[in-house]
């Protein structure tokens, strides 16, 4: 923009004002550039509702500014449609969670309302089952989310679901007990549908590494290592392979998890530079 401006200027100092602003604008492009070097991209794969948004929201809790409170409020809406959404999965969640779940007493009512809820003719709605309703609409899981002046807590927004469309990214250097790594990290949250990939298939080559979120079991595990030193690639031969367990709800364990990953990724990153 500004050297299309300039072009109105007559004579050698407006020539000279375009080549310091040329120079000046390739030097930031080139200082750029050298910054982006040091930052480690990392992506967060899986299918959909394996949790890399909530490993998303996690590491923006833990290492970065967190949700404020408009943000907090933004989600009410999002809250609200997975009640109704899931109202299914109120009663299957957690043991004891009362907050999660709907309370012991409920959960049979409200794992037959769900049935009813899918079928695709509604019996007809009798006293006895507006009464169901009722003590349901009365579980404290509920009242909370429909209480007005309820705001969603921290909590909450690591259980809400959103499909992911697009590709979400945020930058971060992580945090330990008292320092910072050092390493800055951009970390990239995709959708896990299948018509989401080609927003995302580009990142994949010039990845640091590659999050892979899943329910995966020992056997699958081993299936996935076989399959894994199988195919890589002589390009791929710095790509460091590993598994780490962890719970995407459990901030500790993300934590923890994260550290790992930090520590795991400087060695490497030592080892090739020729220091370890
Ligand atoms: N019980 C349980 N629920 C989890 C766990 N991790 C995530 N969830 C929940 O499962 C859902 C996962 O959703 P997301 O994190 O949005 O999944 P995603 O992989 O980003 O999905 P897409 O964006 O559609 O690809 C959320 O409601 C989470 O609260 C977990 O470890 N245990
Ligand atoms: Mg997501």
């Amino acid at each position: 923009m500004g050297l299309l401006c300039s072009r109105h200027k007559r004579g050698n100092q407006a020539t000279a004002e375009e080549n310091a602003r040329a120079a000046d604008i390739e030097r930031r492009i080139e200082q750029e550039t050298k910054a982006e070097q040091h930052i480690q991209k990392l992506l967060l794969l899986g299918a959909g509702e394996s949790g890399k948004s909530t490993i998303f929201k996690q590491i923006k809790l833990l290492f970065q500014t967190g949700f404020d409170e408009r943000e907090l409020q933004s989600y009410t809406s999002v809250i609200h449609a997975n009640v109704y959404q899931t109202i299914k999965e109120l009663d299957l969640s957690e043991e004891g969670s009362s907050k999660y779940g709907l309370s012991v007493d409920n959960k049979e009512i409200g794992e037959k309302l769900s049935e009813i809820g899918g079928r695709l003719d509604y019996p007809r709605l009798t006293a006895k089952l507006v009464q169901d309703i009722l003590k349901i609409w009365k579980d404290p899981a509920i009242q909370r989310l429909s209480d007005t002046n309820y705001i969603p807590s921290k909590e909450d927004v690591l259980h809400a679901r959103v499909r992911t469309t697009g590709v979400v990214e945020i930058q971060f250097s992580p945090v330990g007990e008292n320092k910072k790594s050092g390493e800055v990290y951009r970390l990239f949250d995709v959708g896990g549908q299948r018509n989401e990939r080609r927003k995302w298939i580009h990142l994949f080559e010039g990845v640091r590494a590659v999050i892979f979120c899943a329910a995966i079991s020992e056997f699958v595990k081993k299936k996935f290592e076989e399959l894994y030193y199988q195919n890589v690639t002589c390009d791929h031969q710095d790509r460091v392979f590993k598994i780490y367990r962890t719970t995407a709800l459990d901030q500790k364990l993300v934590k923890k998890t994260f550290k790992l990953v930090d520590e795991t990724l400087r060695r490497r990153n030592l080892f090739e530079a020729g220091l370890l």
